[in-house]
C-alpha cells in the first residue's frame, strides 16, 4: 500500500510508471510525492474525473505540517497519451504562475494510476454563495464585482492561449479577499485530443448547461475558440443575475437538441440595461465569430460598474447599444479586424452569401482613416481608375492580405491527413500568419498564408456553413426537418452546360434528386449518391 489514511489507496504499478515519466521530463519541478498526500472526502465527480478534499504534508522547513488541499484526480489515460498530457500540464502550470484570478496550482501527483492536480483549498465558490441566498441570485454589486474579476482572469488566460471551457458558478472559487477566481483552470482544454475512457464523456468537454454549440463536437461543428468561453461566461452571468441555471432541469440530450440542432439561445432576463442585453445576446450567437470577445464583455461591465454601485439599473437605460450593421454582421464580428493606412481592401460580401451585393470597391488601398471610434467610422480608399479616393464605411470593407480575406474558403497546398483539406480562413495577420478552421480539428490551425490556396465552393442548397467549413445541407422536398453535414472537400460542383449527359443520367433518381431555383439566375440540384457522398450540380 502506498498510502494509509481516510482513503485506502492501493499501490498501482501505473503510479510508478507515471512517476518515471514525470522524473524524466520537464514536469519534475511540479511533482508531489503521493506518500505526502491523504485523500479525505470526495467533493465532486465530473466529466474529467473526481475532486477530493485532501491533506498534504509540508516539507521539513514547514515542520512537516499538514495543509488542506484539493486534489483533481483525472480519468485514466492510455500510456501513450501520458507524456502528451504531462507536457500540456507543464505548459499550463508554467503559464498560470503569477496569474491572478486562477486558483493556486501546487503540483502534480499520481494515485491509482491516475494523474492528480493538487491545488490550494478555498473556503467556497460563487455557486455556494448563490445557493445560500434567497432566490439563488447575487446582489447586483456582488455580481458585477465577480463578473469583472472573472472577465479579467479569463482575458489573462486567453492572452496565454488557454481556453477555460468549463465556466460555471461552482468553478468560480472565492479567495480570502472575496475575489472570484477559477478552480477548473483549463482542464477540459488540456484534455482535448486525449481520448477519455467513455465515448459519452469524450463528447462532452464541459458542463452541458454552459456549453456552446461548437463545443459538443468540436472536430465536426467547431473549432472551439476564445468566443466559446464567451458563451459559457454569458450563461454564468445570466445565472448570477437571475439565480436560474440555463436549461435548468433539461437532460444533456435535450440541451444538445436545443442548442446544437434547433439553434436556441439560453433565456436572457428582461429589464437588463441595453448594453448588457446586447453583449449577452451577442455571446449567444450560433457562429462564434459573431460573438464578443472577453475584452468586449469586460468593457461593458466595467463601464456600468459605477452606476450599479450608486443605486441600480435606472441610470443605465439611456445607454443605447450599437446597431447591427446592414450587411448582417454583428458589431462583434466587425470589430475583430481594424483597418490601417496601406491595407488592401475590397467590398465585404453580405453575411451568409457567396456573392457580393455590390462591388463598389473591387480592390483598393486605404489612404486615410476617419475613425470616430475603434470600430466605427469611414476610411478613404484609393481605387484604380478613380481619381479621388472613395469615402467608405469600415463595416462594408474587408482587408485582403496576400490575396486572402477572413471568411475565404481555402485549401491546404499539402494535405494533412488529420483534417479536411478545405476549410475557412478565420484570420490573416499582416505578416501572413493565418488561423483556419478545418473539419477534423478541434481548434484553429495556425500557420502561414503560403501554405494555402483559394478554394471555390458553391453555396446553393447549403443552408449554412459552420466555422470549420462543414456544410449543413437540407434536401428540399423532404418532410423531416433533418439536415446533413458534408465535408466541402467531398462536394463536387458539376455544370450541366459542360456536361450535357448529366440531366439524362440523373433523371431516374426521383428520390434523390431535386431541382429548384436557388438564386435569381441559377438553378441547382444536389444528389445524395449511394455511398452517402453529395454531388452538387449547377444548371
Ligand atoms: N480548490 C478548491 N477549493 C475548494 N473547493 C473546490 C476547489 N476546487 C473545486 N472545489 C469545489 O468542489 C466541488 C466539486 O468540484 P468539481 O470541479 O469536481 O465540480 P464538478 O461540477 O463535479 O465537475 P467539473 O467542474 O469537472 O465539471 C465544487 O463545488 C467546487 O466548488
Amino acid at each position: 500500500m502506498a498510502l494509509k489514511g481516510a482513503y485506502e489507496c492501493e499501490h498501482f504499478e501505473g503510479d510508478n510508471r507515471l512517476r518515471t515519466v514525470v522524473a524524466t521530463s520537464k514536469q519534475k519541478t511540479w511533482w508531489i510525492n503521493p506518500a505526502t498526500l491523504k485523500l479525505r472526502h470526495r467533493i465532486g465527480r465530473g466529466p474529467f474525473g473526481e475532486t477530493w478534499l485532501a491533506t498534504l504534508r509540508g516539507s521539513r522547513e514547514d515542520y512537516g505540517e499538514y495543509h488542506e488541499v484539493v486534489v483533481k484526480m483525472l480519468h485514466p489515460v492510455k500510456e501513450d497519451h501520458m507524456r502528451v498530457l504531462l507536457d500540456k500540464l507543464d505548459d499550463l502550470f508554467s503559464k498560470c504562475q503569477g496569474v491572478e484570478g486562477v486558483c493556486w496550482l501546487q503540483g502534480i501527483s499520481a494515485m491509482n494510476g491516475k494523474v492528480c492536480l493538487v491545488m490550494k483549498f478555498y473556503e467556497g465558490s460563487v455557486g455556494d454563495k448563490m445557493a445560500r441566498h434567497k432566490g439563488g441570485k447575487l446582489s447586483l454589486s456582488n455580481a458585477f464585482r465577480y463578473i469583472i474579476n472573472l472577465a479579467q482572469g479569463i482575458l489573462e488566460l486567453h492572452s496565454k492561449e488557454i481556453l477555460l471551457l468549463n465556466l460555471k458558478p461552482f468553478n468560480f472559487l472565492l479567495d480570502e479577499y472575496n475575489q472570484a477566481i477559477f478552480g477548473d483552470v483549463g482542464i477540459p482544454f488540456i484534455l482535448l485530443g486525449i481520448p477519455l475512457p467513455s465515448s459519452d464523456l469524450a463528447r462532452r468537454i464541459g458542463t452541458p448547461n454552459y456549453m456552446a454549440p461548437e463545443q459538443w463536437q468540436p472536430e465536426v461543428r467547431g473549432p472551439i475558440s476564445f468566443e466559446t468561453d464567451s458563451w459559457g461566461f454569458a450563461c454564468s452571468i445570466v445565472e448570477m443575475l437571475t439565480g436560474v441555471q440555463p436549461w435548468c432541469g433539461k437532460s444533456a440530450h435535450e440541451i444538445y437538441d436545443a442548442v446544437v440542432r434547433k439553434q436556441k439561445k439560453p433565456c436572457i432576463p428582461s429589464g437588463l440595461p441595453p448594453p448588457i442585453e446586447n453583449v449577452l445576446l451577442g455571446c449567444f450567437e450560433y457562429d462564434f465569430r459573431s460573438r464578443p470577445l472577453m475584452t468586449d464583455i469586460l468593457r461593458v461591465f466595467k463601464s456600468l460598474q459605477n452606476a450599479v454601485h450608486s443605486g441600480g439599473w435606472t441610470d443605465l437605460e439611456s445607454i443605447i447599444p450599437a446597431e447591427k450593421s446592414s450587411s448582417g454582421y454583428t458589431e462583434w464580428f466587425l470589430s475583430k479586424d481594424d483597418l490601417q493606412v496601406g491595407d488592401m481592401v475590397r467590398s465585404r460580401k453580405p453575411a451568409n452569401s457567396c456573392k457580393p451585393d455590390n462591388m463598389d470597391v473591387p480592390e483598393g488601398t486605404v489612404v486615410g482613416l476617419e475613425h470616430s471610434t475603434e470600430r466605427d467610422g469611414f476610411v478613404l480608399v484609393r481605387v484604380h481608375g478613380i481619381h479621388d479616393p472613395l469615402r467608405v464605411h469600415v463595416s462594408s470593407l474587408e482587408r485582403v492580405t496576400f490575396g486572402f480575406a477572413a471568411g475565404d474558403w481555402v485549401r491546404m497546398k499539402e494535405e494533412d491527413k488529420r483534417h479536411s483539406p478545405v476549410g475557412i480562413l478565420h484570420s490573416i495577420h499582416r505578416d501572413g500568419n493565418v488561423a483556419v478552421g478545418f473539419i477534423g480539428l478541434e481548434t484553429l490551425r495556425k500557420g502561414k498564408s503560403s501554405e494555402l490556396q483559394m478554394a471555390g465552393i458553391l453555396q446553393y442548397w447549403i443552408c449554412w456553413v459552420l466555422p470549420n467549413g462543414c456544410l449543413v445541407v437540407k434536401f428540399p422536398g423532404r418532410i423531416e426537418e433533418d439536415y446533413f453535414l458534408a465535408d466541402p472537400a467531398e462536394v463536387e460542383a458539376v455544370t450541366f452546360s459542360t456536361c450535357p449527359g448529366m440531366v439524362k443520367k440523373y433523371q431516374h433518381l426521383e428520390d434523390h434528386h431535386w431541382a429548384c431555383e436557388t438564386t435569381s439566375d441559377c438553378v441547382g440540384s444536389l444528389c445524395c449518391q449511394g455511398n452517402g457522398d453529395f454531388l452538387l450540380e449547377e444548371m
